[in-house]
């Protein structure tokens, strides 16, 4: 079968094919976070603020790997996460990105059924576990924490001056398989909001094959603003065949007996 992707014919609708968890999963990622009636996000007073420790990056690989581009900085990152649900430190591994075609679709989670036009995910490991010492070998491990991601939205507006050498990197990468290394210094925590206190926190998944179910969910509810421009050049990263990535999110999943706490009423 064709590798996986987002076309009619290898999108998520196909997943299952080579990744039965895709329609057999209970804890499947991304879903549609409801803020009233019966299965909505429940306040948990108990929810800390999330506490990130993101030296400015030094050296950094930047892939469009035919799905997403993605921000990789080298082994000996020391960038930490720590806080929020978890009881462990994760340390950091990539940043990517998922958007759409127009500015009404793009992110993965949803809020109320509303999509955002793109959603960027920060990546972690679990750094303290007995049982692995890798993020490999945390993806591979089965524990239901392996991973930590931090989801963020993104939403229309002004520029942003921070996520701008990210975004003027992506001519660069256009070619799918293509990757650069990333010039000078990059400061991921001058891309986030500065308060990390309300979000949403769920058990989920991977959101593309192998959609391990390994991922504690933490989706913030501020978005963060970028330019038309700076989403238009997401637009046009190409997939590898030939054509742009113009829509690479997986529609929400079932909860099923799941329940989503929120770090604010
Ligand atoms: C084998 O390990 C993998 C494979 C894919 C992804 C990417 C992704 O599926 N996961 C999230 S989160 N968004 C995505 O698109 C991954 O990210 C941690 C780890
Ligand atoms: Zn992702």
């Amino acid at each position: 079968m064709a590798p996986w992707g987002y076309s009619k014919e290898n999108g998520p609708a196909t997943w299952h094919k080579d990744c039965p968890i895709a329609n057999t999963g209970v804890r499947q990622s991304p879903i549609d976070l409801i803020t009233t009636g019966q299965t909505c996000a429940k306040y948990d007073s108990n929810l800390k603020p999330v506490i990130v420790s993101y030296p400015a990056f030094s050296e950094a690989t930047f892939l469009n790997n035919g799905h997403s581009v993605q921000f990789q900085p080298s082994a000996g990152n020391l960038s930490e996460l720590s806080g929020g649900p978890l009881t462990k430190k994760y340390k950091f591994e990539q940043f990517h990105f998922h958007w759409g075609n127009n500015d009404s679709e793009g992110s993965e989670h949803r809020v109320n059924g509303k999509m955002y036009p793109a959603e960027l995910h920060l990546v972690h490991w679990n750094s303290e576990s007995p049982n692995f010492s890798s993020f490999q070998e945390a993806v591979g491990s089965n524990d239901p924490h392996a991973l930590c991601v931090l989801g963020f939205f993104l939403k229309v507006g002004a520029e942003n001056a921070s996520l701008k050498p990210i975004t003027d990197l992506l001519s660069k990468v256009k070619n799918a398989g293509s990757s650069v290394s990333f010039p000078g210094k990059f400061d991921l925590k001058a891309v986030l909001p500065e308060t990390l206190t309300d979000y949403y926190t769920y058990d989920g998944s991977l959101t593309t094959p192998p959609l391990a179910e390994c991922v504690k969910w933490i989706v913030f509810k501020e978005p963060i603003e970028v330019s038309t421009a700076q989403m238009e050049a997401f637009r046009a990263v190409d997939d590898g065949h030939g054509k742009p990535i113009t829509g690479n999110y997986r529609p929400p999943c079932p909860l099923h007996t799941r329940t989503v706490a929120a770090s604010f009423k």
